[in-house]
Parts: structure tokens; C-alpha cells; sequence
């Protein structure tokens, strides 16, 4: 059919066909359906759509505006396209992980109870530490060790040394061990003069005067007496005391001089209080024994070291090493004497020079109502006997002299 070219009407053509009335819709059908056909051969209408125009235009037009712009084609199309939307995609999750978000879990009482806890177990440390604080400040250990600094000549390295030990022994109140200072050195360097100190300072913090021993072998052992004696009143003198420190929960101080005067029997005592498996209230004291033994290795080590930069001398700039030997060759020394040593600190005392014998002079001077001049102490030190060694004076019998000297002005 040549859709180009006007057909004769079939329907006209028809014999016996039906009326106008009925001819002029068909003609009009007839003649949209050759438009149709039209339309469709010059491409602009797709297959199988209907006569009407709106609905046969193309779907890009559709979505033009109906009214004319100056826009060409070329611009039409460089307009930013409208946003698809993403389809949402489907996620496979593996069989073994959950597939849904999790439910806010119930908190356990467990969890409770943990947290209660912890907050005892932190509360309970705190407390520890504010105790611990409390036992180092019952016993004013600054104060101690301002007052040894300012009475004792000399011994630098030796109260801070002690001073130390009574620090960390005194932290607590619980102990595995008692505390054994072993003050060891020549004659008149003041050993008994700090266990005077010692136990003044300790009479006055624990506010009770039997919480602190002290023991003089030679005025409470003397010669003639029976050395079993002397044990038992020992061992009944010191039970005594730590067990009245137990009640008052305090910790003791026993100070025991001249010790190298000791018979071996009170040595094996004091060496029984020492041992963990005696009843726990002997596990908390403090003892101080002050021994001339071994005096002469130090004398020995300080004039051999002389010239050297003063160890154990200068206010803490001590050679630490040689400290350090020193110890290790006075505990040999002294253990061959007796097993006790083994378990001791020992504190060596050195020998003082020529200006803590001057020191010696005032404080004494002072103490018996004299002017302390400084001219008249060097003169009476001056009359004492000294080592010379490296441009150095050391006294031979420390400070002992002082007190017999002044005592004659
Ligand atoms: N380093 C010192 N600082 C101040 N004073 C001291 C010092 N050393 C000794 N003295 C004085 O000398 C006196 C005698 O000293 P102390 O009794 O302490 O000597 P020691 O070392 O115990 O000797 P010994 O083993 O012979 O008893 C003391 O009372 C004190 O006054």
C-alpha cells in the first residue's frame, strides 16, 4: 500500500454501503490511521501507539518543557541529568554473623559486684598509703634526722645511711624481721653518742619510756657476773618491752653499747630474737647495737684514703663504692666473730679531723655554760694527739677527750 499517494475511498467504493452518517467517522479513522502510518514511517512515533498526539510523542519530550526556548538539542542534553535513585543493594551476610543489630544488653549483677570491687580494693589502698604516711609521722622522722644532723660531727654518710633504714623499716607496722643497725668504728666518734640521741628521740615520740631498752654491757654485764645471768635478764628485759610494744602497737628501740664486751652466750640471744619463727610481736623492733669491733679496719681505710676525694665524708658527695667495700670487709670480719653480724646493717663511723674535734669543743663549751669561742676550742683541740696523713688531721680518740677537757677550764 502506497501510503504516499491518496487511495480511493474503500468505504464510498463499497456497493450497498452504509450511509453518510456512518461513512464520515470511518473516513475520518481511515485518515488518522494513514497519519499514523505517516508519523510512523519518518520515525517519530514507535510501533503500536494510538492516534493521539500528546501520548504518541516521544518519552524525551514528554519530559521537555511545552513551551519553546532557544535551547538546541546539543544544549537539552548537556543539562545535568535528573539523580537516579540507587536502588538499595542486597548485602549477604555470611551464616555465621548476626543478621540483626544486637539488643541493648541487660547489665549483670556480676558486673555490679566487679565494680563494687574495685571500688573497695581502690578505697582499701588509699587507706594503706594515708597508714603507711601516718606510722612514718608518728615516729618524726625529719625530726629525728634534723636533730642527728645538727649533734653529730663528721658522720655525714652514716645518720643518712640510718636514717634510711629507720625510713623504710618504719613504713609499716607489720614486719617479717626486726630491724638490726650494726654502728660500728674506732673509739670517740660518736657510735654511743647517736644511740643517746637514738633513743631520746624515741622515748619522747612513743610517749612511753619502756618502749625503749638500753643496754650497756658494761654497766649491765660487768665482769664478775655469769654470763647465763646476764642472758636471761636480757632475754626477760627485751620480752618485756616488745610485748608491751604490741599491745600499744608501737614499734620498740633497743640500744645495746659496747657490745664487743659481750659474752658470746648474750650474743646468741640477741641472734635468737632475730629469728622469723619467735613470736610475732618479737618481729617488730628496732635494734641498735654499737661495737668498737672492726674500728681499726676503718681507721685503716679512712688513712688510706686520705688523699683521696674524702669518701664517706663530704655531706653526700661519698664515694659510694668504696662505702660499699668497706661494709662488705667489716661484715667478713665480723661474721668470723659471730653468725649475728650476717643479719646486721652495718654503719661504719670514720674518724674525725681536726675541725669536728674543734665542733666537738664549742658544743661542749656551750652545754657547760661557757662562751663556745671559736679561738679557745681550737686551742683545746690542739692539745689533742692526730694522725697526719695527706695534709690532713685526724684525731686519734675522736671527740672522747672533749667532755674530760672541758670539764677542767
Ligand atoms: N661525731 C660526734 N659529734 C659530736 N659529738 C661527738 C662525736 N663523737 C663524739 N662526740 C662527743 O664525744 C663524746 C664521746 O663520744 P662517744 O661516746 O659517742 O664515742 P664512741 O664512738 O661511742 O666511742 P667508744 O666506742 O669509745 O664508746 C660524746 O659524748 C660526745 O659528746
Amino acid at each position: 500500500m502506497d501510503h504516499g499517494q491518496p487511495s480511493p475511498d474503500p468505504v464510498a467504493a463499497a456497493p450497498g454501503a452504509p450511509g453518510p452518517s456512518v461513512i464520515a467517522p470511518l473516513r475520518a479513522v481511515v485518515r488518522l490511521r494513514r497519519r499514523v502510518c505517516l508519523l510512523r514511517k519518518r520515525r517519530l512515533l514507535p510501533p503500536g501507539v494510538g492516534p493521539d498526539f500528546r501520548a504518541l510523542a516521544p518519552r524525551a519530550d514528554r519530559d521537555q518543557p511545552q513551551v519553546f526556548t532557544f535551547d538546541g538539542p546539543a544544549e537539552l542534553s548537556s543539562r545535568t541529568p535528573r539523580k537516579r535513585r540507587r536502588r538499595s543493594r542486597v548485602v549477604l551476610y555470611p551464616e555465621t554473623s548476626r543478621k540483626y543489630r544486637p539488643r541493648v544488653e541487660q547489665r549483670s549483677r556480676a558486673q555490679h559486684c566487679l565494680l563494687l570491687l574495685v571500688a573497695i580494693v581502690g578505697f582499701q589502698v588509699l587507706n594503706a598509703i594515708e597508714n603507711l604516711d601516718d606510722n612514718a609521722q608518728r615516729y618524726d622522722l625529719d625530726g629525728l634526722e634534723k636533730a642527728l644532723q645538727r649533734a653529730v660531727f663528721g658522720q655525714p654518710a652514716a645518720i643518712g645511711h640510718i636514717m634510711a633504714l629507720l625510713r623504710d623499716y618504719l613504713a609499716t607496722h607489720v614486719h617479717s624481721r626486726p630491724l638490726l643497725l650494726a654502728l660500728h668504728g674506732p673509739s670517740g666518734v660518736g657510735k654511743s653518742h647517736v644511740g643517746r640521741l637514738l633513743a631520746r628521740h624515741f622515748r619522747a615520740v612513743l610517749e612511753d619510756g619502756a618502749l625503749v631498752l638500753h643496754y650497756d654491757a658494761r654497766h649491765h654485764c660487768p665482769e664478775p657476773r655469769a654470763a647465763q645471768d646476764c642472758r636471761e635478764e636480757l632475754a626477760r628485759r627485751v620480752a618485756n618491752v616488745v610485748a608491751q610494744a604490741e599491745e600499744d602497737e608501737k614499734t620498740p628501740l633497743l640500744v645495746l653499747d659496747e657490745v664487743e664486751l659481750l659474752p658470746p652466750a648474750l650474743l646468741d640471744e640477741l641472734q635468737g630474737f632475730l629469728q622469723p619463727q619467735r613470736s610475732h610481736h618479737f618481729r617488730n623492733a628496732i635494734y641498735v647495737l654499737l661495737s668498737g669491733a672492726g674500728g681499726e679496719e676503718i681507721t685503716r681505710f679512712v688513712l688510706q684514703n686520705a688523699s683521696r676525694a674524702l669518701p664517706l665524708r663530704l655531706d653526700g658527695a661519698h664515694d659510694a663504692r668504696a662505702e660499699e667495700e668497706l661494709r662488705a670487709g667489716l661484715r667478713a670480719l665480723l661474721v668470723r666473730e659471730h653468725p649475728l653480724w650476717q643479719a646486721a646493717a652495718i654503719v661504719p663511723f670514720l674518724l674525725l679531723d681536726k675541725r669536728d674535734v674543734v665542733n666537738c669543743f664549742r658544743e661542749e663549751m656551750a652545754g657547760e655554760g661557757f662562751f663556745p669561742d671559736q679561738a679557745r676550742a681550737e686551742l683545746l683541740a690542739a692539745q689533742l694527739n692526730y694522725y697526719h696523713v695527706a695534709g690532713r688531721e685526724f684525731a686519734v680518740t675522736g671527740c672522747k677527750q672533749v667532755v674530760a677537757r672541758v670539764n677542767l677550764l
